[in-house]
């Protein structure tokens, strides 16, 4: 006999010490050891451990088929870990179940730091992690919260199905289990349902373990420094990253997550911002280092801009934006854009508070807390929204596309040209009063100033109410290529500066007025 025998919870609760039955097993727990000392994890792959359901003195055990087992399962279904679940904490085993302790010296040496097992990913979300699982016997651990306290998950893709089994606890000696065989690491119940291939639920066995990406990093890859500024889930700070021993740090700009106060869901929707970043390269889109999830604070690391937001740059009181930055900000938030729309990524959130400039003065597209991915979709959000910048269909009905991106662009073209005037700030209207407004038609934005006629056309084509009327992203760049001699950057950000609008504009003004083709 390997296993040691565990009372139920219910009973355990009124267990003073371990259990003395322990030191019986142990004799027998000693032979395996004299069979392989050192065990390692290899040679138990190949040697597995036989283990027996033990009976005790009031239940006798019975097969698999018996019904005291069907209620075990019963019980492990009830921890699958479904979206409309229950915490299961309550749901611990009947005094008729039985456990079985497996001894950590029964498991072999085992590295018991859950950080470093491979296929451990940390606070992750079940849609994230659904995206990975592909092939039959594909599983990683992940982390979670049931009643504000952490859980660990296994999820697993069995028969084209997955599957998520919560990791429970006994009460009293806190042993990690999810069928039959309880651990005191919930790594040691890993290696050994893993390497002696014993189902950990139903029938399903642990095959394949997905390992973390490159991106998904460790806490101590990450120091921070100097504060930016704080948003709606955590702060913003400066910091360093460390990508291998043989190369310095990268200066990164660390987005960290509340600690307090924030449930699973919340959690979620912060990292969904850096679910949108994975997917995107782009000179004038932030670059998105990874996400620290392993432990608390969690993080987003990602590309830091080393000037300000575009809204702080425009209300200088120091210096005015010059003619020729207002064209070339403009320029790369269209490029930007358009390189989300291409890539189908909606951002819903564009505004001059949202794009970041760096000393070079390339504006980059940031902030993706709101984004979604798709081309349009249909949502209604209550709590705090853009009013201002949002679109009378989305104000109308919730419905965000690329086009309702276009239209918050308009606003984006107001907020340069006045010199960072919030959009209908004057019309003393807000919350649901501007809303209905702005459906209703009785407040209109305009650009009053000196602007460019190409950028005031590109501005109102922005602002139509009709979406299929709307300029799209990809004009708007064609716009300024033509008008303003404009070039996109290239991948290292480099290159593609103001053409030769000036020149242009000078030798259009000799010639005849300037008429924007808009298509
Ligand atoms: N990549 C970055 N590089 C440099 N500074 C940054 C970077 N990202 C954010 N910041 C700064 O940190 C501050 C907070 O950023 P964050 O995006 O959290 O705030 P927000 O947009 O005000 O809030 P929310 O996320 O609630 O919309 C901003 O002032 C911004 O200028």
């Amino acid at each position: 006999m390997s296993g040691v025998e565990l009372q139920p919870e219910s009973t355990q609760s009124e267990e003073k010490e371990e259990p003395k039955t322990a030191a019986t097993t142990i004799s027998s727990t000693e032979e395996t050891k004299t069979e392989n000392p050192n065990v390692a994890l290899d040679n138990l792959a190949k040697t597995p451990i036989q283990l027996i359901l033990q009976p005790t003195p009031q239940t006798p055990a019975k097969t698999p088929e018996t019904p005291r087992i069907q209620k075990i399962n019963n019980l492990k279904k009830s921890a699958s870990f479904d979206s409309k679940n229950q915490p299961e904490d309550s749901k611990t085993p009947k005094q008729r179940d039985q456990l079985i302790e497996v001894p950590s010296d029964e498991v072999g040496r085992v590295e018991n730091n859950i950080d470093n097992l491979p296929f451990y990913h940390g606070f992750m979300g079940r849609t994230e992690c659904e995206s990975m699982l592909s092939n039959h016997g594909d599983f990683l651990i992940r982390m979670t919260e049931v009643g504000r306290r952490v859980a660990y998950v296994i999820s697993v893709r069995w028969h084209y199905q997955n599957s998520h089994v919560l990791v429970k606890r006994t009460k009293t000696k806190k042993l990690y289990w999810t069928k039959k065989y309880a651990f005191k690491s919930i790594c040691e119940l890993i290696a050994y349902h893993k390497l002696n291939q014993i189902p950990f639920y139903d029938n399903m066995t642990l095959i394949c373990g997905l390992a973390r990406h490159e991106w998904q990093l460790n806490n101590e890859q990450v120091t921070l420094n100097k504060k930016l500024g704080e948003g709606q889930f955590g702060e913003v700070h400066k910091g360093k990253l460390k990508t291998s021993v043989f190369t310095p740090p990268v200066i990164v700009a660390v987005k960290t997550l509340h600690q307090n106060h924030l449930s699973a869901n919340e959690k979620i929707l912060f990292l969904k911002e850096a679910n949108v970043m994975l997917t995107l390269a782009h000179p004038n889109v932030i670059k998105f280092y990874g996400v620290c999830t392993m432990k608390e604070p969690i993080m987003i690391v990602m590309e830091f801009c080393d000037g300000s937001s575009l809204e702080d740059v425009l209300l200088s009181k120091e210096s005015k934006v010059s003619s020729e930055d207002k064209i070339l900000y403009l320029f790369h938030a269209a490029c930007g854009i358009d390189y989300l729309h291409r890539k189908h990524v909606i951002h819903r959130d564009i505004a001059a508070r949202n794009c970041l400039l760096n000393s070079k003065k390339v504006l980059k597209i940031s902030d993706f807390g709101l984004s979604v991915k798709g081309v349009a979709i249909k949502e209604r959000k209550g709590g705090c929204l853009p009013v201002k910048y949002m679109a009378p269909e989305t104000l109308k009905k919730g419905f965000y596309s690329t086009a309702s991106d276009i239209y918050s662009y308009g606003a984006l073209v107001y907020e340069v040209y006045t010199d960072g005037k919030t959009p209908f700030e004057s019309c003393g209207l807000r919350g649901n009063e501007l809303r209905k407004a702005i459906i209703g038609k009785s407040v209109i934005l305009t650009i009053d100033v000196e602007c460019p006629e190409f950028v005031k056309a590109i501005f109102e084509q922005s602002r139509l109410y009709d979406t299929e009327q709307r300029i799209s992203s990809k004009r708007i760049i064609e716009i300024f290529k033509e008008e303003a001699g404009m070039h996109e950057l290239d991948a290292t950000g480099l290159f593609g500066r103001i053409g030769s609008f000036f020149s242009r504009v000078r030798r259009q003004k000799e010639a005849e007025p300037s008429v924007p083709i808009l298509t």
